[in-house]
Protein backbone atom coordinates (compact mmCIF):
# COMPACT_ATOMS: atom_id res chain seq x y z
CA UNK A 1 0.00 0.00 0.00
CA UNK A 2 1.28 3.79 -1.00
CA UNK A 3 2.10 5.57 1.94
CA UNK A 4 -1.36 7.60 3.15
CA UNK A 5 -0.50 11.77 2.40
CA UNK A 6 -2.69 14.19 4.11
CA UNK A 7 -1.67 16.91 2.22
CA UNK A 8 -5.36 16.70 0.68
CA UNK A 9 -6.64 18.35 3.41
CA UNK A 10 -5.71 21.59 2.74
CA UNK A 11 -7.10 21.53 -0.63
CA UNK A 12 -9.73 24.50 -0.95
CA UNK A 13 -13.67 24.03 0.04
CA UNK A 14 -16.39 24.96 -2.90
CA UNK A 15 -17.52 28.38 -1.85
CA UNK A 16 -21.73 27.70 -1.11
CA UNK A 17 -24.36 30.06 -3.32
CA UNK A 18 -24.76 33.39 -1.90
CA UNK A 19 -26.98 34.45 -4.58
CA UNK A 20 -29.28 31.28 -4.31
CA UNK A 21 -29.33 32.05 -0.67
CA UNK A 22 -30.31 35.67 -1.19
CA UNK A 23 -33.24 34.28 -3.47
CA UNK A 24 -34.25 32.03 -1.04
CA UNK A 25 -34.35 34.45 1.49
CA UNK A 26 -36.20 36.97 -1.18
CA UNK A 27 -38.62 33.94 -1.55
CA UNK A 28 -39.25 33.45 2.40
CA UNK A 29 -39.78 37.05 2.70
CA UNK A 30 -43.00 36.91 -0.01
CA UNK A 31 -44.42 33.54 1.60
CA UNK A 32 -47.96 33.85 2.92
CA UNK A 33 -46.65 34.14 7.08
CA UNK A 34 -45.24 37.29 9.26
CA UNK A 35 -41.60 38.03 7.55
CA UNK A 36 -39.44 35.13 10.16
CA UNK A 37 -42.68 33.88 11.61
CA UNK A 38 -41.02 30.36 10.79
CA UNK A 39 -37.96 30.83 12.82
CA UNK A 40 -35.30 28.73 12.17
CA UNK A 41 -37.20 26.18 9.43
CA UNK A 42 -36.75 29.58 7.58
CA UNK A 43 -32.92 30.25 8.23
CA UNK A 44 -32.19 26.00 7.45
CA UNK A 45 -34.16 26.58 4.18
CA UNK A 46 -31.98 29.62 2.69
CA UNK A 47 -29.01 27.81 4.14
CA UNK A 48 -29.91 24.83 2.13
CA UNK A 49 -30.97 26.56 -0.62
CA UNK A 50 -26.78 28.18 -1.06
CA UNK A 51 -25.72 24.90 0.05
CA UNK A 52 -27.59 22.97 -1.88
CA UNK A 53 -27.15 25.56 -5.19
CA UNK A 54 -30.98 25.84 -5.59
CA UNK A 55 -33.77 28.18 -4.80
CA UNK A 56 -36.11 25.18 -3.57
CA UNK A 57 -33.36 22.91 -1.99
CA UNK A 58 -34.60 19.16 -0.79
CA UNK A 59 -33.55 16.30 1.39
CA UNK A 60 -34.93 13.19 -0.23
CA UNK A 61 -31.19 11.41 -0.29
CA UNK A 62 -29.34 11.44 3.05
CA UNK A 63 -26.35 9.71 3.16
CA UNK A 64 -25.49 8.67 6.90
CA UNK A 65 -21.72 7.09 7.74
CA UNK A 66 -21.31 5.08 11.19
CA UNK A 67 -17.73 5.47 11.65
CA UNK A 68 -16.47 2.39 14.57
CA UNK A 69 -13.21 2.13 16.32
CA UNK A 70 -11.76 1.44 19.91
CA UNK A 71 -9.84 3.51 22.20
CA UNK A 72 -6.31 2.30 24.60
CA UNK A 73 -7.50 4.90 26.42
CA UNK A 74 -10.33 2.45 27.57
CA UNK A 75 -7.58 1.39 29.95
CA UNK A 76 -8.11 3.67 32.16
CA UNK A 77 -11.28 3.00 33.38
CA UNK A 78 -13.30 5.97 31.67
CA UNK A 79 -16.34 4.21 30.01
CA UNK A 80 -19.41 3.06 32.26
CA UNK A 81 -19.45 -0.05 29.30
CA UNK A 82 -16.80 -2.86 28.36
CA UNK A 83 -14.77 -2.15 25.40
CA UNK A 84 -16.01 -5.47 23.94
CA UNK A 85 -19.29 -3.58 23.36
CA UNK A 86 -17.47 -1.46 20.31
CA UNK A 87 -17.57 -4.56 18.03
CA UNK A 88 -20.35 -5.98 19.21
CA UNK A 89 -22.12 -2.79 18.17
CA UNK A 90 -20.59 -3.07 15.02
CA UNK A 91 -22.60 -6.27 14.31
CA UNK A 92 -25.56 -4.67 15.64
CA UNK A 93 -25.52 -1.85 12.85
CA UNK A 94 -24.91 -4.64 10.39
CA UNK A 95 -28.34 -6.74 11.92
CA UNK A 96 -30.11 -3.34 11.29
CA UNK A 97 -30.63 -3.01 15.79
CA UNK A 98 -29.36 0.10 16.66
CA UNK A 99 -30.74 3.09 17.02
CA UNK A 100 -29.43 4.52 13.88
CA UNK A 101 -30.21 1.27 11.77
CA UNK A 102 -33.68 2.02 12.78
CA UNK A 103 -33.87 5.68 12.64
CA UNK A 104 -32.21 5.69 8.74
CA UNK A 105 -34.78 2.67 8.05
CA UNK A 106 -37.50 5.13 8.89
CA UNK A 107 -36.06 8.13 7.01
CA UNK A 108 -34.93 6.36 3.95
CA UNK A 109 -31.71 7.14 4.08
CA UNK A 110 -28.61 5.05 3.02
CA UNK A 111 -26.65 4.29 6.28
CA UNK A 112 -22.82 2.54 5.24
CA UNK A 113 -21.17 1.47 8.68
CA UNK A 114 -17.10 2.16 8.42
CA UNK A 115 -14.46 -0.74 10.55
CA UNK A 116 -11.80 0.97 11.57
CA UNK A 117 -10.55 -1.48 13.94
CA UNK A 118 -12.07 -3.19 17.48
CA UNK A 119 -10.47 -5.22 19.91
CA UNK A 120 -13.43 -7.23 19.28
CA UNK A 121 -13.16 -7.90 16.14
CA UNK A 122 -16.42 -9.33 14.38
CA UNK A 123 -14.88 -9.46 10.74
CA UNK A 124 -16.68 -9.25 7.54
CA UNK A 125 -20.05 -8.27 7.36
CA UNK A 126 -22.73 -6.71 5.00
CA UNK A 127 -23.13 -3.10 4.85
CA UNK A 128 -19.82 -2.89 6.90
CA UNK A 129 -16.94 -1.30 4.61
CA UNK A 130 -13.64 -2.21 6.31
CA UNK A 131 -11.16 -0.28 6.57
CA UNK A 132 -8.97 -1.70 9.36
CA UNK A 133 -6.12 0.29 10.89
CA UNK A 134 -5.45 -1.35 13.76
CA UNK A 135 -7.36 -3.11 17.19
CA UNK A 136 -7.19 0.13 18.92
CA UNK A 137 -5.56 3.34 19.34
CA UNK A 138 -3.09 3.59 22.13
CA UNK A 139 -3.87 4.80 25.41
CA UNK A 140 -3.04 8.40 24.97
CA UNK A 141 -2.92 8.71 28.72
CA UNK A 142 0.95 7.40 28.16
CA UNK A 143 1.74 7.92 25.20
CA UNK A 144 0.36 8.89 21.28
CA UNK A 145 -2.31 8.01 20.30
CA UNK A 146 -1.82 7.28 16.49
CA UNK A 147 1.02 6.78 14.44
CA UNK A 148 1.34 9.85 11.34
CA UNK A 149 0.38 6.85 9.16
CA UNK A 150 -2.67 5.91 11.08
CA UNK A 151 -3.83 9.30 10.98
CA UNK A 152 -4.04 9.76 7.47
CA UNK A 153 -5.60 6.37 7.14
CA UNK A 154 -8.15 7.66 9.31
CA UNK A 155 -8.52 10.99 7.49
CA UNK A 156 -9.07 9.35 4.26
CA UNK A 157 -11.56 6.47 5.17
CA UNK A 158 -13.46 9.46 5.92
CA UNK A 159 -13.15 11.50 2.89
CA UNK A 160 -13.84 8.13 1.33
CA UNK A 161 -17.22 8.24 3.19
CA UNK A 162 -17.48 11.57 1.85
CA UNK A 163 -16.95 10.55 -1.77
CA UNK A 164 -19.14 7.88 -1.91
CA UNK A 165 -21.91 10.17 -0.85
CA UNK A 166 -21.30 12.55 -3.07
CA UNK A 167 -21.06 9.84 -5.76
CA UNK A 168 -24.17 8.50 -4.81
CA UNK A 169 -26.25 11.91 -4.77
CA UNK A 170 -26.50 12.38 -1.39
CA UNK A 171 -28.14 16.11 -0.77
CA UNK A 172 -26.87 15.74 3.01
CA UNK A 173 -24.02 14.31 4.48
CA UNK A 174 -24.47 12.39 8.17
CA UNK A 175 -21.57 11.21 9.70
CA UNK A 176 -21.36 9.21 13.07
CA UNK A 177 -19.16 7.25 15.43
CA UNK A 178 -19.41 4.03 17.62
CA UNK A 179 -16.34 3.68 19.75
CA UNK A 180 -16.17 3.08 23.97
CA UNK A 181 -14.25 5.65 25.56
CA UNK A 182 -14.56 8.10 22.81
CA UNK A 183 -16.22 10.83 24.87
CA UNK A 184 -13.17 10.75 26.97
CA UNK A 185 -10.61 11.09 23.31
CA UNK A 186 -13.67 14.20 22.65
CA UNK A 187 -13.00 15.58 25.49
CA UNK A 188 -9.16 15.73 25.52
CA UNK A 189 -9.80 17.44 21.77
CA UNK A 190 -11.85 19.44 22.58
CA UNK A 191 -9.97 21.09 25.76
CA UNK A 192 -6.86 20.86 23.43
CA UNK A 193 -8.59 23.07 21.00
CA UNK A 194 -10.48 25.20 23.32
CA UNK A 195 -7.83 25.94 25.91
CA UNK A 196 -10.54 24.85 28.14
CA UNK A 197 -10.12 22.59 31.59
CA UNK A 198 -11.02 19.17 31.63
CA UNK A 199 -13.88 18.98 34.80
CA UNK A 200 -15.05 21.74 32.50
CA UNK A 201 -15.69 19.40 29.39
CA UNK A 202 -16.13 15.86 31.57
CA UNK A 203 -19.17 14.48 31.23
CA UNK A 204 -21.05 11.28 31.95
CA UNK A 205 -20.44 9.61 28.46
CA UNK A 206 -22.32 5.98 28.60
CA UNK A 207 -23.50 6.50 32.33
CA UNK A 208 -20.49 7.67 34.83
CA UNK A 209 -21.27 8.66 38.30
CA UNK A 210 -19.25 11.46 39.89
CA UNK A 211 -15.82 9.77 41.09
CA UNK A 212 -16.20 8.01 37.06
CA UNK A 213 -16.25 11.67 36.02
CA UNK A 214 -13.43 12.76 38.10
CA UNK A 215 -11.54 10.03 37.21
CA UNK A 216 -11.91 11.16 33.29
CA UNK A 217 -11.16 14.52 34.03
CA UNK A 218 -8.01 13.34 35.47
CA UNK A 219 -6.92 11.13 32.70
CA UNK A 220 -7.82 13.99 29.97
CA UNK A 221 -5.61 16.21 32.17
CA UNK A 222 -2.93 13.81 31.93
CA UNK A 223 -2.67 13.44 28.36
CA UNK A 224 -2.68 17.21 28.41
CA UNK A 225 0.53 17.21 30.38
CA UNK A 226 1.91 14.67 28.51
CA UNK A 227 0.91 16.04 24.62
CA UNK A 228 1.67 19.43 25.69
CA UNK A 229 4.08 19.89 22.83
CA UNK A 230 0.96 18.97 20.12
CA UNK A 231 1.24 22.38 18.14
CA UNK A 232 -1.53 22.21 15.82
CA UNK A 233 -5.17 20.58 15.48
CA UNK A 234 -3.43 17.85 13.62
CA UNK A 235 -0.98 16.80 16.00
CA UNK A 236 -3.42 17.26 18.64
CA UNK A 237 -6.06 14.83 16.76
CA UNK A 238 -3.18 12.32 16.59
CA UNK A 239 -2.02 12.04 19.46
CA UNK A 240 -5.31 12.58 21.84
CA UNK A 241 -8.01 11.71 19.09
CA UNK A 242 -9.63 8.52 17.51
CA UNK A 243 -9.81 6.35 14.29
CA UNK A 244 -13.55 7.80 13.89
CA UNK A 245 -12.82 11.25 15.44
CA UNK A 246 -10.23 11.53 12.39
CA UNK A 247 -12.47 9.67 9.84
CA UNK A 248 -15.33 12.44 10.91
CA UNK A 249 -12.99 14.99 10.26
CA UNK A 250 -11.82 13.74 7.33
CA UNK A 251 -14.97 13.21 5.92
CA UNK A 252 -16.34 16.98 7.20
CA UNK A 253 -13.37 18.75 5.37
CA UNK A 254 -14.00 16.09 2.31
CA UNK A 255 -17.75 16.85 2.20
CA UNK A 256 -17.08 20.61 2.31
CA UNK A 257 -14.50 20.48 -0.53
CA UNK A 258 -17.27 18.77 -2.76
CA UNK A 259 -19.87 20.82 -2.14
CA UNK A 260 -21.59 18.81 -0.09
CA UNK A 261 -23.66 19.79 3.08
CA UNK A 262 -23.20 18.16 6.58
CA UNK A 263 -25.01 18.04 9.48
CA UNK A 264 -23.31 17.62 12.82
CA UNK A 265 -24.80 14.92 15.42
CA UNK A 266 -23.62 15.29 18.97
CA UNK A 267 -20.99 16.03 21.30
CA UNK A 268 -17.93 13.74 19.96
CA UNK A 269 -19.16 15.04 16.02
CA UNK A 270 -19.14 18.40 17.28
CA UNK A 271 -15.32 17.53 18.52
CA UNK A 272 -14.64 16.52 14.97
CA UNK A 273 -16.06 19.43 13.75
CA UNK A 274 -13.93 21.76 15.50
CA UNK A 275 -11.01 19.73 14.61
CA UNK A 276 -11.92 20.21 10.78
CA UNK A 277 -12.77 23.47 11.13
CA UNK A 278 -9.10 24.60 13.08
CA UNK A 279 -7.74 22.59 10.41
CA UNK A 280 -9.91 23.61 7.36
CA UNK A 281 -12.01 27.20 8.14
CA UNK A 282 -13.81 27.08 5.15
CA UNK A 283 -15.15 24.01 5.54
CA UNK A 284 -17.43 25.78 8.52
CA UNK A 285 -19.70 27.29 6.08
CA UNK A 286 -20.86 23.63 5.09
CA UNK A 287 -21.89 22.66 8.28
CA UNK A 288 -25.48 22.64 9.97
CA UNK A 289 -25.83 21.14 13.90
CA UNK A 290 -28.45 19.07 14.96
CA UNK A 291 -28.63 18.78 18.55
CA UNK A 292 -27.35 20.21 22.02
CA UNK A 293 -26.54 16.51 23.21
CA UNK A 294 -26.69 15.96 27.79
CA UNK A 295 -22.74 15.68 27.37
CA UNK A 296 -21.17 18.47 29.16
CA UNK A 297 -19.48 20.40 27.10
CA UNK A 298 -21.21 20.40 24.54
CA UNK A 299 -22.72 23.87 25.08
CA UNK A 300 -19.14 25.07 25.09
CA UNK A 301 -18.56 23.30 21.98
CA UNK A 302 -21.32 24.80 20.03
CA UNK A 303 -20.91 28.24 21.64
CA UNK A 304 -17.19 28.00 19.55
CA UNK A 305 -18.30 26.82 16.83
CA UNK A 306 -20.71 29.49 16.54
CA UNK A 307 -23.84 27.17 16.01
CA UNK A 308 -27.21 26.95 17.05
CA UNK A 309 -28.68 23.83 17.11
CA UNK A 310 -32.25 22.82 15.79
CA UNK A 311 -33.18 20.53 18.83
CA UNK A 312 -32.02 19.94 22.39
CA UNK A 313 -33.93 16.67 23.07
CA UNK A 314 -31.47 15.66 26.41
CA UNK A 315 -29.90 13.07 23.70
CA UNK A 316 -26.97 11.13 24.86
CA UNK A 317 -26.07 8.42 22.29
CA UNK A 318 -23.95 9.42 19.46
CA UNK A 319 -24.32 7.05 16.40
CA UNK A 320 -25.59 10.17 14.32
CA UNK A 321 -28.63 9.92 15.40
CA UNK A 322 -29.22 13.26 16.86
CA UNK A 323 -28.72 14.12 13.61
CA UNK A 324 -31.14 11.98 11.97
CA UNK A 325 -33.67 13.00 14.09
CA UNK A 326 -33.25 16.38 13.35
CA UNK A 327 -33.73 15.01 9.60
CA UNK A 328 -37.61 15.20 9.26
CA UNK A 329 -37.69 18.67 10.68
CA UNK A 330 -34.99 19.88 7.54
CA UNK A 331 -37.50 18.47 5.19
CA UNK A 332 -40.29 20.34 6.30
CA UNK A 333 -38.01 23.71 6.56
CA UNK A 334 -37.37 22.30 2.81
CA UNK A 335 -41.38 21.75 2.20
CA UNK A 336 -42.84 24.92 3.15
CA UNK A 337 -40.13 26.99 1.41
CA UNK A 338 -40.92 25.22 -1.98
CA UNK A 339 -45.11 24.89 -1.42
CA UNK A 340 -46.15 27.32 0.22
CA UNK A 341 -48.08 30.33 -1.40
CA UNK A 342 -46.93 34.03 -2.01
CA UNK A 343 -48.69 36.65 -1.02
CA UNK A 344 -49.42 37.38 -4.51
CA UNK A 345 -50.57 33.99 -5.39
CA UNK A 346 -52.66 33.16 -2.78
CA UNK A 347 -54.47 37.20 -2.82
CA UNK A 348 -53.60 37.90 0.61
CA UNK A 349 -52.33 41.31 1.54
CA UNK A 350 -49.25 41.75 2.83
CA UNK A 351 -48.10 44.21 5.74
C1 LIG B 1 -24.67 -0.18 23.78
C2 LIG B 1 -24.11 1.16 23.40
C3 LIG B 1 -24.44 1.74 22.17
C4 LIG B 1 -23.92 2.98 21.82
N1 LIG B 1 -24.08 3.74 20.73
C5 LIG B 1 -23.39 4.84 20.87
N2 LIG B 1 -22.74 4.86 22.03
C6 LIG B 1 -21.98 6.00 22.51
O1 LIG B 1 -21.28 5.71 23.70
C7 LIG B 1 -19.87 5.66 23.52
C8 LIG B 1 -19.17 6.79 24.21
O2 LIG B 1 -19.35 6.79 25.60
P1 LIG B 1 -18.13 6.46 26.58
O3 LIG B 1 -17.06 7.46 26.27
O4 LIG B 1 -18.74 6.66 27.94
O5 LIG B 1 -17.71 5.05 26.34
C9 LIG B 1 -19.66 5.77 22.04
O6 LIG B 1 -19.57 4.50 21.49
C10 LIG B 1 -20.87 6.52 21.60
O7 LIG B 1 -21.11 6.44 20.24
C11 LIG B 1 -23.07 3.69 22.67
C12 LIG B 1 -22.72 3.13 23.91
C13 LIG B 1 -23.22 1.87 24.26
C14 LIG B 1 -22.85 1.28 25.58
O1 LIG C 1 -23.39 13.53 22.31
C1 LIG C 1 -22.76 12.53 21.99
O2 LIG C 1 -22.20 12.44 20.88
C2 LIG C 1 -22.62 11.39 22.97
C3 LIG C 1 -22.86 11.53 24.30
C4 LIG C 1 -22.71 10.47 25.16
C5 LIG C 1 -22.32 9.24 24.67
N1 LIG C 1 -22.08 9.11 23.38
C6 LIG C 1 -22.22 10.14 22.52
Amino acid sequence: MSVATIDWVHAPCRTPRADLAAAARERQAQLTKPPGSLGALEAAAVRLAGLQGVLKPSLERVWISVFAADHGVAAEGISAFPQAVTGEMVRNFARGGAAISVLARELGASLEVVHLGTVNDPGELPGVRREWIAAQTANFARGEAMTPSQLALALRAGAESARCADGAGAQLFIGGEMGIGNTTAATALACALLGAAPEALAGAGTGLDGSGIARKAATVAQALALHGAADSPLAWLRCIGGFELAALVGAYIAAAQRGLPVLVDGFIASAAALAAVRLQPDCRAWMLFSHRSQEQGHARLLEALGAEPLLDLQLRLGEASGAAVAVPLLRLACALHAGMATFAEAGVSAA
